[in-house]
């Protein structure tokens, strides 16, 4: 008699607007149900590179559209952890806007996670997932936050950030983030929240038992 195939990955998806405390939610649920039995694919990595652009062009990139991301590879790096396959995520640099040379190995694993603003916008991606979250976080909060955040950690300026937030971050995100929280099977409000993070856990737990 042949060996028992191993059950296919449990893959969730992690979507919200920016700041809302997607990574947050998502290295607590890592933690949880333990890194080594988790592949990450972090959506932010998975933006397109634009080297024929000059840097002041990059700076002024809708990021927060769809067509800003690498929705092909994102798709084939999905599929091939799908099927045990390990892959090269890529790696971006938000102070220059540009793929960085280095890539970094998933491997593959029981549970794989995607996380991004648009986690939940591809119908290809959404079809493979086994549980849909979103993390809903009020504006204010997210503005904030992300503030904070771009400043300490993007290099970017306070006159930068109110510009980009109010040109397109803040009209995408009603265009095409919000609008996936139809799709979520969760919504975690206030980010990352201990009842809901646990309750998540336990679902995934129930669900590889
Ligand atoms: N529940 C929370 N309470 C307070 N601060 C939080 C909470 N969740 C996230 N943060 C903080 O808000 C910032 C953005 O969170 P992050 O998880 O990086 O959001 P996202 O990945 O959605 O952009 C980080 O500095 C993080 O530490
Ligand atoms: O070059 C870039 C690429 C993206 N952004 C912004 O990043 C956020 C998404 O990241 P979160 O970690 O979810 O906040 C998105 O809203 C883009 O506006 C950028 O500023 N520059």
């Amino acid at each position: 008699m042949s060996p028992a195939l191993p059950p296919p990955p449990f893959i969730i998806g992690i979507a919200g607007g920016s700041g809302s405390g997607k990574s947050t939610v998502t290295r607590r649920l890592v933690e949880a149900i333990g890194p080594e039995h988790v592949a990450l694919l972090v959506q932010d990595n998975y933006y397109r590179d634009q080297p024929q652009l000059s840097a002041a062009q990059r700076s002024q990139t809708n990021y927060d559209h769809p067509d800003a991301f690498d929705w092909a590879l994102l798709r084939e790096h999905l599929a091939a952890l799908d099927q045990g396959r390990p892959v090269a995520m890529p790696h971006y640099d938000f102070a220059t806007h540009r793929r960085a040379d280095h890539s970094q190995t998933v491997a593959a694993a029981p549970v794989i996670v995607l996380e991004g603003i648009l986690a939940l916008h591809d119908a290809a991606l959404r079809e493979r997932m086994a549980l849909k979250l979103f993390v809903d976080t009020d504006g204010d909060i997210r503005f904030i936050r992300r503030l904070e955040r771009d400043i300490a950690e993007r290099g970017r300026t306070l006159q930068q950030v109110v510009a980009q937030y109010l040109a397109t971050v803040r009209p995408m995100h009603q265009q095409f983030v919000e609008p996936t929280r139809r799709f979520a099977d969760v919504i975690l409000p206030h980010g990352a929240n201990d009842p809901a993070l646990e309750l998540v856990a336990a679902r995934v737990a129930a669900a590889r038992r």
